[in-house]
């Protein structure tokens, strides 16, 4: 596997090796020992699956608040979607700023997203699965969210929106009072 750190620090793009032969291909999705060569030494504790049905559709963009903030490793196993980490590190240099990657079954790529992230997607096909690796335990207590068009990130989705959820719909705006996210 290859890292390649994108435009926003700490934030990586996982690349795979496959191996293949006359039966198909054999990749690793995880090595403790390359992990750490980006800095990263945390355990994963929880592992997600999720499945969107229509092309078009926004999930996000959420983030855990402090002490439940987590990394978060994810992988799309079906259709392709358009991927997004929002940065909300109060001390980062690239605070406010967006990030969005295609990730596919077929290119198999990976986004590690460090603490202090807003992340979400849109489904660039019907039937999208994505898998995540996290960090940290799911706390509903400590659940946060941006708002997938709040004009202070500039997010540029690819495609109109089909499907979003009520919550989703409905986080609250950025503001002056958000001085980003100390993690
Ligand atoms: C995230 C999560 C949700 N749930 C529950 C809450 C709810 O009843 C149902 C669906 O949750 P949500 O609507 O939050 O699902 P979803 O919108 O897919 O949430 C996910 O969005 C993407 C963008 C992420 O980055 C993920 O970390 C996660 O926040 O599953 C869990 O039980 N455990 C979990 O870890």
């Amino acid at each position: 596997m290859t890292f390649k750190e994108t435009s926003l620090p700490g934030a990586y793009l996982v690349e795979l090796s496959p191996r293949s032969d006359n039966r198909g291909w054999f990749a690793r999705t995880y090595d403790k020992a390359a992990f750490a060569q980006i800095g990263h030494h945390d355990d994963w504790v929880q592992m997600n699956h999720s499945m969107t049905c229509q092309t078009g559709a926004i999930r996000g963009m959420h983030f855990q608040h402090p002490p439940k903030a987590e990394i978060k490793l994810v992988r799309c196993v079906a259709g392709r979607v358009f991927d997004v980490i929002a940065d909300l590190r109060a001390q980062s240099p690239t605070f406010g700023r967006w990030f969005g990657t295609e990730l596919s079954a077929d290119n198999g790529h990976m986004l590690y997203i460090p603490k202090g992230f807003a992340h979400g997607f849109q489904t660039l096909t019907a039937d999208c699965q994505l898998i995540y690796c996290h960090s940290a335990y799911y706390s509903p207590d400590h659940e946060g969210a941006i708002r997938y068009n709040d004009p202070r990130i500039g997010i540029t989705w690819p495609l109109p929106i089909s499907d979003l959820s009520d919550r989703d719909a409905s986080h609250p705006l950025l503001n002056d009072q958000f001085t980003g996210l100390t993690v």
